[in-house]
């Protein structure tokens, strides 16, 4: 599939019929912010965080509202029954075919073809995601953790050198934890050997290609200006292109040279490279496989490691929540005992991660407000097309926002808060308690409300992808391939107002890789350091202000913090007392815990 010029006549024609030509049904009657004549609304979205200006609108003109990219008008939806819809696999649902996804393909190959994340061909997609699901199974997760654990030990023994050596102990974090999951990514899914990749590099040139990628779906015609206009810059695009393309054909060739895996080897290369060409029955080409491979190092590391970056920022910004981290690692026995050379009573094991209620429950509310595909997952109408009560015809942009899915006050109560508790107090928190048939058109938001009635605790223990009632029931299991849901019957048929990961068929394939990976940083990270955030990032407000699309949401100046060894005796009076206590109290508990667990290989060094 090449990136042809096809696909943008099509554009092009879409928005002269859809201004000038053709029925437009009812979608000048869908509410929106007045525009620029022949800019619509691009002028507001130029803003680095032009997710919050589309938020603003969400909340302004609820669950359906209408703004435009010059010509190409956007229909932007919140409303969760109708998002479900949207993004579901019934009636009503939209496929994934919208413009805006070839600029990923910057990223993913510097051929011009398509990846099955970009693709409009249904074929490819199927083939590549039924193929590859096998390498996000349980199994393959709980292998792939061993993996994780050991390079989360080692950014943890990086980050104490750093902080030692450094001015009042700062660390850059967003950075060091995108290099780092690159590693384990190459390490765990390709088995690639890293002494032969440079991850400074290939993080630096991802984020070149995304930036550029991002000003593209904003712009679309920029293609045609950027060389003319700043030359330097699109060289450093094109170089950041050929970094890339380097190493996925370095992956390509040394997933060759191994020749057929076995079949009960299903780690990603094996399953890539087992995939035939359904038309040719012969294993795919360099040029057919580049690009899947270039696609799940863009899904596979940018996303984790800023998810885990938020987590930080919003654990060092909150000290209460740190403590009682802090108190919950101790009791099991998995926070570092503050003496001798952090060493934690006992080493985390994969069967920990579901049982750290406190901390997934954090991880939770911070994908709710810093989902990092923020402005996922973008749909178009092939025909005319009902979306809630509004006809809207051929060729619009349906935009079911995750972020304002997840941060709109129609759907939540005091969504810009902080409180990991709401995921404690209401175990059906990730969906609306009602729905609307109408797809919630209405500014004041009465198609969903927030509050919760139900309060029991979910302690969310059963394992990954069968955790019923949590905020990812109705995920998909990689284990029952590409349309299968692991929620219940009932879950499916839920609004679900919490969707980082997306939903229906085009999901996230790698949310339980996702999931672990966040859990196990952050486990080992805060089992050893307390965390502050450093004088220069200011304050929580600032950092909130300075969010960035860069495809990802990320921290637009990084994430800078100060990181207090336990061992060190440097943490705050507050931090250190507090944690003290919780360890001596927790003692009894960790005494019992650890005659429990089985220590697979002793503490940790
Ligand atoms: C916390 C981490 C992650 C988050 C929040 C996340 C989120 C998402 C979202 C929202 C989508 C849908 C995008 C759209 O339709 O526009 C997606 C797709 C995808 N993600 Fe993730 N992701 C994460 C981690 C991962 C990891 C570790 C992998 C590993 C390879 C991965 C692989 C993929 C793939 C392959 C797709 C495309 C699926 C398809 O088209 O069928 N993701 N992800």
């Amino acid at each position: 599939m090449s990136l042809g010029a096809g696909e943008e006549v099509r554009f092009y024609l879409n928005l002269l019929r859809n201004n000038w030509l053709g029925p437009k049904f009812d979608l000048l009657k869908i509410p929106g912010p007045p525009g620029y004549w022949g800019a619509g609304h691009i002028p507001y979205l130029m803003r680095p965080d032009y997710h919050v200006q589309a938020l603003e609108w969400a909340n302004k003109y609820g669950g359906i509202c209408r703004f435009s990219l010059g010509g190409q008008h956007i229909v932007l939806v919140s409303d969760p029954a109708l998002v479900q819809t949207l993004l579901g696999r019934g009636p009503g649902s939209l496929p994934r075919k919208c413009i805006g996804y070839q600029f990923f393909d910057l990223a993913t190959n510097h051929l011009g073809r398509r990846s099955f994340f970009t693709t409009t061909d249904e074929e490819q997609w199927l083939l590549i995601r039924k193929g590859t699901a096998q390498a996000f199974s349980q199994a393959n997760i709980r292998r792939y953790f061993t993996c994780a654990l050991k390079h989360a030990q080692e950014l943890a023994d990086q980050v104490k050198i750093t902080a030692a050596t450094s001015r009042a102990g700062c660390v850059e974090m967003q950075e060091q934890v995108e290099m780092m999951l690159l590693d384990v990514f190459l390490e765990g899914l390709f088995e690639v050997d890293l002494r032969r990749v440079n991850s400074e590099d290939i993080s630096h040139a991802m984020n070149t290609v995304l930036l550029e990628a991002n000003e593209r779906i904003k712009f679309p015609l920029r293609k045609m200006f950027v060389n003319l206009v700043s030359p330097r810059w699109s060289y450093k695009v094109w170089s950041a292109q050929h970094v890339l393309g380097g190493l996925y054909e370095r992956i390509f060739n040394t997933m060759r040279a191994r020749g057929v895996p076995p079949e009960d080897e299903t780690v990603l290369w094996a399953c890539l490279a087992r995939l035939k060409d359904p038309a040719t029955g012969k294993p795919l080409t360099k040029q057919q496989l580049l690009p899947e491979i270039g696609a799940f190092i863009l899904a596979g590391f940018d996303t984790s490691s800023h998810t885990i970056a938020w987590c930080l920022f919003n654990i060092a910004a909150h000290p209460e929540v740190q403590r009682r981290i802090k108190s919950e690692l101790s009791a099991s026995g998995l926070l570092h005992a503050g003496q001798g050379n952090c060493v934690t009573p006992r080493q985390l094991s994969y069967e920990d991660l579901p049982r750290l209620p406190y901390l997934n429950a954090v991880i939770d509310e911070t994908m709710r407000m810093y989902p990092v595909a923020a402005t996922g997952s973008v749909r178009e109408t092939t025909a005319p097309t009902q979306i809630g009560p509004y006809k809207v015809p051929e060729g619009i942009v349906v935009w079911p926002m995750i972020y304002a899915l997840q941060n709109s006050t129609h759907n939540w109560e005091e969504p810009e808060k902080f409180k990991p508790e709401r995921w404690l107090d209401n175990r059906d928190c990730a969906y609306a308690t009602t729905s609307s048939s109408n797809g919630g058109s209405s500014p004041s938001g009465s198609s969903s409300s927030s509050s919760s009635s139900s309060s029991s605790s979910s302690s969310s223990s059963s394992p990954f992808g069968s955790e019923a009632g949590s905020p990812r029931a109705g995920a998909a299991d990689a284990t029952a391939g590409p349309a299968a849901g692991a929620g219940s019957a009932a879950d499916a048929r839920r609004a679900r107002r919490f969707a980082p990961f997306s939903d229906g068929l085009k999901n996230c394939l790698g949310q339980a890789l996702g999931i672990m990976e966040v859990r196990t940083v952050l486990a080992v990270l805060l089992g050893r350091f307390w965390f502050d955030l450093a004088p220069s990032m200011g304050k929580p407000e600032t950092v909130r202000r300075n969010q960035q699309i860069a495809l990802t949401l990320k921290m637009k100046e990084g994430l800078s913090l100060v990181a207090k060894p336990h061992s060190s005796g440097k943490e705050t009076q507050q931090g250190e007392g507090a944690v003290a206590k919780a360890t001596r109290a927790a003692s009894g508990v960790w005494g019992r815990a650890a005659a429990l667990a089985a220590a697979p290989s002793g503490p940790l060094n």
